[in-house]
Order: structure tokens, then sequence, then C-alpha cells
């Protein structure tokens, strides 16, 4: 982040921020991803508005409203809109064919909704998020608190191990006052199934496979970026 020497890792999400804004354009809603990779993002993005570009955002998380505000990009309220022209943010992984894991920074739920209104998705990644098979890094499922214990017993019944989030010694609460679990599962088989078996579990509120929902992952990977459009990358 700004301030700190940038390592390797940083200077890669860097890149592919700074390429993914290049499909900002003027008069756009943009949807504003939440995490490390989409705050070079977003601060490209108050650049572009600070030298004439018009574009209005909605934020995925209260964090990253309060950086689009600090990087003087007009904010609008998703329910006076119907559809996101653009939408830049991280994933925790991704496969080459365009499956996620997100919701590491516990915005899942908004970022899901805002991918689902958005016509065009481009996810900013790093060179360690690239994966044949999702599931190294723990699924997060956000459940409302009420649910958490039937929704862990529903999961161990589906083969995973949900724990559920901590923070500061206490329960991690989500920007909407719900719980995470993070779900070990080893590597998914089949993230399609999966997904339809989570959305049928009373009590969660979304979980982390997102599922064409994503336009194109641009990947930092040393001076370069590389592009996967639901192939192999370019
Ligand atoms: O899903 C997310 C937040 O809920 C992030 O996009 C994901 O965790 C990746 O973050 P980073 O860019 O910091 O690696």
């Amino acid at each position: 982040m700004a301030g700190a020497p940038q390592t390797s890792l940083e200077k890669e999400k860097e890149l592919a921020a700074l390429a993914a804004v290049k499909y900002v354009h003027d008069g756009q809603v943009i949807g504003l991803g939440t995490g490390s990779s989409a705050f070079y993002a977003i601060r490209a993005i108050g650049t572009l508005v600070r030298t004439g570009c018009r574009i209005r955002a909605v934020a995925t998380s209260v964090r990253t409203g309060e950086l689009a505000r600090e990087a003087g990009i007009p904010l609008i309220d998703i329910n006076t809109i119907d559809e996101i022209d653009l939408t830049i943010d991280g994933a925790d992984e991704f496969t080459p064919d365009l499956m996620l894991i997100k919701g590491g920074g516990g915005a899942l739920l908004r970022e899901k909704i805002v991918a689902s209104l958005t016509r065009e998705q481009v996810i900013i990644t790093d060179s360690t998020k690239r994966v044949d098979r999702l599931g190294h890094f723990p699924l997060p499922v956000e459940v409302i608190p009420f649910a958490a214990r039937y929704v862990q017993k529903e999961l161990a019944r589906l083969g995973g191990t949900g724990k559920l989030r901590s923070k500061d010694n206490g329960v991690y609460h989500t920007d909407q006052g719900n719980y995470i679990l993070d779900v070990d599962w080893g590597l998914i088989d089949n993230p399609r199934a999966l997904a339809e078996q989570l959305n049928r579990i009373e009590g969660i509120a979304c979980h982390g496979l997102f599922i064409d929902l994503t336009t194109r992952v641009l990947m930092g990977k040393g001076e370069r970026v590389m592009v996967f459009e639901g192939g192999p990358a370019k």
C-alpha cells in the first residue's frame, strides 16, 4: 500500500490495476472493489477524475467508500441505478476459465451484488492468485449470525470444515453485521455444483465462489500483465 516500500507482489497488483483502469471511460458507472489490489485501481481512478473524467462509482465496502471519497471519486447509491458499466475488483484465487474465490477481505456480499449488476467485470491480481483448481484458499461463506452453527453443520455434511473468522480476539463482523465461516474443502472438484449446493442452505447470505461473473482477469507477473479471458493467457 502507499507509504511503505513496494514489494514485487505489490508492484504486480499495481501494474494489473493500471492496466484495468484503461477500460474506464467518461460517463460510466464504475464498481469499485475491495482489497489491496483494488486500492491501486481506486487511486488511479481518482487521478482520472481529477483530470476531467466524469464517472460515478459504487463502493463494495465501507473502506472502499472511504478511499473513494479521499480520492475525489463521486459515489452513488446502488439503488439508484439498474446497471454498472465496469467493475474492477481483486480475487483470492482464479482459474484460467475465470472461476474465482473472493471474500478474503470480507466484502464478498456487496462484491457479488455489484458483480451481478455489472456488464464488464475486470479482476486484478498478482501472480500468486492463479490456480488450476480452486480450494487452496479457504472459501469465505458469509452467514447471518443466527444461522452460524446450523450452517457450519450443513457445510460439514457437504465435506467442508468451516472456521468462524475472528478479529481482535472477537468474532469478525462484515459491513452487514454478519459472520464469515472460512471453509476448507480441500481442492474443489466441481465449483459450479458446490455453488449450487451452497445456494440452497438457509442462512448463507453469500459464498465466495464467483462463477460466470468475470469478463477478464488481469494478472501482474513481473513487469508484465497477463490477460485471461476464459482461455489460455495472452
Ligand atoms: O474479495 C476480496 C475482498 O472481499 C478481495 O478482492 C480479495 O480478498 C483479494 O484481495 P487483495 O487484492 O488484497 O489480494
